[in-house]
């Protein structure tokens, strides 16, 4: 039986299509985080722990969602995080991904764990704003890949800080978590990539595991292929990281440099010490240091220490209008998300990309709309609350 073509209505729909869609393995990796996952949920819960305070007779019939990232104006302050390897979401991968991102007008980070490589996302999406994301690995290839995002158009680096080590991921574990075989990061070689590209985007083999069915995956990764394992696929990746490294960056590019993973006020003034460009508050989606504080939590601290010096922005947990809306209130510039735009991609490739942020965008409009604000600039402190303040004020 044919089965019905979803009609996504909020982005659970999506999440749930996923869910019921994708294997077990790769479902997990997307889907959990550190441990038992407790900053992944708590991501979630603290957006509900603000209340809004809306502001009543404001003439909104005009709504402006736009915002400015590094002298591009974007239609909405919604961008897609770095996820790795989105071939195992969907055929299209990481070029679907841009090509959505692009058609709702906004940006893109492309991680370094990319199944495609960087010539193809940009041929197919000549138009993209692209910036790499980057995990430190041997100087000459951390170079290179640099050199290869530059040549490519892109317009910023992010620099993952949270990562020396990958988490304890329990379900990837379990799972014995691998990439099917038939695909491949093709972000750590870039020197090749030139001479690849052509042959990658005619070869069938690469495209194994569309809208991945249990059987396919199980037959591409039975018996276990040692070197695309998690440790493996990690191994090379700097674990003795520190903030001169931002200095050595600095003079490989001129881009500017993001640095994702910040959640300290102490931490922000370093970077800010250090020359970065940028700031993402994230706490990998809770796939790295559990327990730690909630994105939302953290993000007051850092944008006072910041000041407006630089953009912050922030991502986890980001899965409503009002939850990019509390995070602007609270001192974002931007907001990214990561888990949705992959069952967003899994579900409907580009098209579901595309209708996640649009679903996404007029959630923020209306939440703008209902609180009385028509620019971006006009959400402050003022607009929420934390929930506390009203229990104890009436009990
Ligand atoms: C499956 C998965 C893979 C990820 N891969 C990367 C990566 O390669 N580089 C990186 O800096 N962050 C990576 N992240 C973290 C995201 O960029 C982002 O911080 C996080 O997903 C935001 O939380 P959300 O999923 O709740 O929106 C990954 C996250 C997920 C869920
Ligand atoms: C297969 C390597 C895992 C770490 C790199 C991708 C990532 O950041 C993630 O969260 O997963």
């Amino acid at each position: 039986m044919a089965e019905e073509k979803l009609n996504p209505i909020s982005l659970d729909d999506f999440h749930n299509y996923a869910y019921k869609h994708l294997p077990k393995m790769i479902y997990e990796y997307y889907a959990h985080g550190a441990n038992n996952n407790e900053t992944v949920e708590q991501n979630l819960k603290s957006y509900l722990k603000y209340r809004i305070r809306p502001r009543v007779m404001r003439d909104v019939s005009q709504i402006d969602t736009s915002v400015e990232v590094f002298g591009h104006v974007l239609p909405i302050p919604i961008g897609i995080a770095p996820v790795a390897m989105q071939k195992m979401a969907h055929i299209s991968g990481e070029i679907g991904m841009a090509k959505g991102a692009t058609e709702a007008g906004t940006l893109m980070i492309v991680s370094s764990f990319s199944t495609t490589n960087l010539e193809d996302i940009v041929r197919e999406n000549p138009n993209a704003f692209l910036m790499f994301q980057l995990y430190v690995r041997e100087l000459e290839l951390t170079k290179s890949m640099i050199k290869h995002a530059e040549k490519n158009g892109f317009k910023g680096i992010v620099l993952t800080v949270d990562t020396p080590l990958v988490g304890k991921r329990v379900s990837d574990k379990k799972n014995n978590f691998q990439l099917p075989k038939s695909l491949k990061i093709e972000t750590l070689e870039p020197e090749d990539s030139d001479s690849d590209s052509d042959s990658d985007s005619d070869d069938d083999s690469k495209t194994v595991i569309s809208n991945v069915s249990m059987e396919t995956v199980q037959s591409e990764t039975i018996p276990p292929l040692k070197e695309n394992t998690t440790d493996s696929l990690s191994h090379d990746m700097s674990k003795s990281l520190t903030w001169e490294v931002i200095k050595k960056l600095k003079k490989m590019t001129k881009l500017p440099i993001l640095l994702k993973g910040i959640l300290t006020e102490e931490d922000a003034e370093i970077a800010l010490e250090f020359g970065a460009d940028g700031i993402i508050v994230s706490n990998h989606g809770g796939r790295q240091l559990d327990t730690v504080c909630t994105t939302l939590e953290a993000l007051p601290e850092i944008a006072k220490v910041v000041n407006k010096r630089i953009p912050v922005f922030l991502d986890g947990g980001i899965r409503r209008g009002s939850d990019v809306f509390k995070a602007i209130a609270l001192g974002a510039d931007a907001v990214f998300v990561g888990r949705p735009a992959i069952w967003a991609l899994n579900a409907m490739g580009a098209e579901g990309v595309k209708k996640m942020m649009d679903i996404l965008t007029e959630e923020f409009r209306l939440t703008m709309a209902l609180a009385g604000c028509t620019s971006i600039d006009q959400i402050t402190p003022k607009h929420i609350q934390h929930k506390k303040a009203y229990i104890s004020s009436k009990l």
